[in-house]
């Protein structure tokens, strides 16, 4: 036990010491912003102020730190001896820094590999030297109530004996073991004590080129986005504005979920979005009046709703799959180009100065290949402005250069009549041009067979191209855009007119990133300063498969292929217990999909998964209620109880209200999430997490890839335990295969 550990005194007399100076701290504090002032300086030095003391009242003198580094510094031998907590502390009158934020340069040793060779980055300069000694600590209202040593996972790593070969992998570390261990609400929560090595690296990842992470469920994916958005802030506050950072994630639910966590990284005002509610936001300027934009939650009911049109089905699928595609994206490339081609004259300019009767000509060559080659990073409209004003200042040089040779000198007069003249040609020249509007150009390429089949790459097929026209052409004879239009919308916007740069975002998260569309992605990162991006997914969860991403090559090759992006993966869950990851790691070798690997649960054993399957309903209401109230009397605070459709909840909403006391139902367009028990479709818990999830009827779900990672986001949703049910009947054949030892049959 660690209260026997050989430095244990010597370890409280240091808590102790830092304890007295955080007090004397509190007390200097209190009395600084005591008194009220007018001075705008000082009111922000005392918001400041007020902050820290917060901290420190709140959280710093509970516990000041987590952990210790030793750190031998090459050449100069130079031991640092540093303690490493939440926020850093310094003294005030000596400036002396007594605990080091996680998030500055040094703290990285804690965190990095278990290597003792260790380095870290101090700005362009690598400070070399020997790691000696790491070590965490537990403690509570200023005891030290445990203290693990080890270079992390170096001595502490054990094999598990576990026959299964992703345990056998399966590594431990004792501190995070027992923080796991802590009794959890299921709130997402800081990790900064117990970040691993892997994780680390993406969080003090370069700022400056986008970085994707493809994940298992539950492997800090979300957390650790929210984590590098703190570290970047912290490092970076004169370049980066955490007013200017942006979390996209796949719903409002969710965002009200990780928003309880960004105070305690210091992160409180980010902005939060949704894709769809930011981008109707821009999109809707360019709409005509009276035009609607449908909810984007229109196809999930279409997909997973019972009785629906297969017909219909499948001509969404192709419709929105191509609106969401990279291939649309070159489309509306394509159109542009065509347009040049097809409907720009390049005709040359002339006209006659009647004072001489000189004719002044530019080129069609000239004007083609300034607008082709001089302006050609230029988006449309701006070609045209740059165009009209290399004209002007051509007529001019070649207008004076005539005045010149004739001795004419033309005064004031002559100058002001001259410019009106040369606007008004101006004017009408640049009538030749087509001037193009986003929303009529995207009309003519999404409706029209015949262009889009010209434009489009021969791969797409005819099927395509008329499902994709047809179906838009009758949506929008109701004035009504679909969420997939939008996309492709704001980027033919940049390409005719560029994106406002007042609008972009210095850092960019975007989580669930398989759920959106590539198209999607690339509009979000041209609204991103220096392509900061943060990119966190699981493919193997991807249930918008109709629109998201299939292989994370469609992002590193296909969007961002000149940037030198970085690509991640992690393994690791922490969620879920070994028990239930064994599970639902199962369904996931059912689908076989090509980028996935089974996620290796850490060290935390809880109750077999149960499989219950009464003969009526009527006996399943029952049997959930009764686990419901005995949870509860367990003390766990979140479950959740999950079916494949809305209305498949609805219904178990209706025949579980009366038993459940509290019970709430929850839809897509509920913003908060309630705690307690709660009924929803398995959709909407992606990202989530509960102590107990209920899955209703697990035999609707089918072979398909689809219905697969539909399951596996909700068998991956708990902490502790899993219940599995379906009324009598036959078995969904992605669990059939499933080992009987794995699970409990009630
Ligand atoms: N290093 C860590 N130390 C302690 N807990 C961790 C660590 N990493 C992740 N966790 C915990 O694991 C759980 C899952 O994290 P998170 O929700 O961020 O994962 P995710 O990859 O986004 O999951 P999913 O894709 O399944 O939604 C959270 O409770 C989080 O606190």
């Amino acid at each position: 036990m660690s209260t026997q550990h050989r430095e244990y005194e010597q370890e409280q007399k240091k808590l102790d010491e830092t304890i007295a100076i955080i007090d004397s701290e509190i007390t200097q504090l209190r009395e600084d912003i005591r008194e009220a002032t007018d001075d705008y300086v000082k009111q922000v030095v005392n918001f400041k102020k007020a902050k820290e003391l917060r901290y420190l009242e709140d959280q710093g003198r509970e516990k000041p730190y987590f952990g210790r580094v030793d750190f031998m510094k090459d050449e100069i031998y130079e031991l640092d001896q540093v303690y490493i907590g939440k926020r850093g502390i310094v003294r005030g009158d000596t400036f002396d820094s007594v605990v080091v934020d996680w998030r500055a340069p040094i703290a990285s040793l804690y965190y990095s590999g278990e290597s003792k060779e260790a380095f870290y980055r101090m700005g362009r300069e690598i400070v070399r030297g020997e790691v000696t000694l790491k070590r965490n600590f537990a403690m509570e209202e200023g005891k030290i109530t445990g203290i693990y040593d080890g270079a992390v996972k170096e001595t502490i790593h054990r094999e598990m004996g576990d026959p299964d070969d992703f345990l056998q992998e399966g590594f431990i570390d004792e501190f995070l073991a027992a923080n796991l261990n802590q009794a959890n609400d299921s709130k997402l929560k800081d990790i900064v004590a117990t970040i691993q090595s892997e994780q680390n690296d993406i969080i003090r990842a370069e700022k400056e080129r986008p970085i994707v992470v493809q994940g298992v469920a539950g492997s800090g994916k979300t957390t650790i986005a929210l984590h590098r958005l703190s570290y970047l802030i912290y490092n970076y506050q004169d370049s980066m504005m955490s007013k200017k950072f942006m979390v996209f994630a796949p719903n409002r639910m969710f965002l009200t979920y990780i928003s309880d966590v960004l105070p305690e990284l210091g992160v409180d005002d980010v902005q939060q979005s949704t894709f769809v509610d930011w981008a109707a936001r821009l999109v809707k300027p360019l709409l005509p009046k009276g035009w609607r934009i449908t909810s984007p939650d229109k196809p999930i009911l279409l997909f997973f709703e019972e009785g629906q049109d297969e017909q219909e089905q499948k001509q969404t699928r192709n419709r929105l799959r191509f609106k969401g595609s990279l291939e649309c994206r070159d489309v509306l490339e394509q159109y542009i180009r065509f347009v040049i081609e097809t409907r720009i004259p390049f005709k040359k300019l002339s006209f006659q100065y009647n004072k001489t009767k000189h004719v002044f000509t530019i080129s069609s060559d000239f004007i083609r290949q300034s607008f082709l080659e001089q302006f050609a990073h230029l988006p449309y409209q701006r070609r045209l402005d740059s165009l009209r004003k290399h004209l002007k200042q051509e007529m001019n040089k070649q207008m004076f250069a005539h005045l010149r040779e004739l001795k004419i000198d033309l005064d004031k007069q002559g100058l002001a009549k001259f410019e009106k003249m040369l606007e008004q040609i101006l004017d009408i020249y640049m009538t030749s041009f087509p001037k193009l509007e986003a929303f009529a150009a995207y009309r003519e390429v999404i409706t029209d067979e015949e262009l889009l089949r010209k434009l489009v790459s021969p791969e797409v097929s005819d099927t395509v191209i008329h499902d994709v026209c047809h179906s838009s052409s009758s949506l929008f004879a109701e004035e009504r855009l679909e969420a997939e239009d939008i996309a492709p919308l704001l980027y033919l916007q940049h390409i005719i007119e560029g994106m406002n740069k007042a609008e972009h975002f210095d850092h960019t998260v975007i989580d669930e990133a398989q759920d959106l569309s590539a198209l999607e992605i690339a509009v979000v990162s041209l609204a991103t300063k220096n392509k900061s991006l943060t990119i966190v997914g699981d493919i193997a969860q991807g249930i918008h498969s109709y629109r998201g991403i299939h292989s994370w090559e469609e992002l590193t090759e296909g969007i961002f292929q000149n940037l030198r992006p970085s690509y991640y993966t992690l393994s690791q869950s922490y969620r879920s217990t070994i028990e239930i990851m064994k599970c639902a790691n199962e369904v996931l070798r059912q689908i076989q999909l090509p980028e996935t690997v089974l996620a290796k649960p850490v060290l935390r054993h809880g109750e077999k998964p149960i499989m219950v399957s009464p003969a009526t309903r009527a006996e399943l209401w029952k049997d959930v209620s009764e686990r419901v109230a005995s949870y509860t009397a367990e003390g766990f605070q979140t479950i959740a109880i999950v079916t494949k459709s809305i209305g498949a909840s609805k219904k178990a909403y209706k025949g579980l209200q009366d038993s459940i006391s509290g019970l709430t139902l929850l839809g897509s367009k509920d913003n908060q999430f309630p705690g307690g028990v709660t009924v929803m479709p398995a959709y909407l818990t992606k990202g989530l997490q509960f102590d107990v999830v209920i899955l209703l009827d697990v035999d609707s779900y089918d072979e398909s890839e689809w219905d697969a990672k539909l399951l596996y986001v909700a068998m991956t949703r708990p902490v502790h335990r899993l219940i599995m049910t379906y009324v009598a009947g036959g078995m969904t054949p992605l669990l059939r295969e499933m080992p009987s030892e794995l699970y409990i049959q009630a």
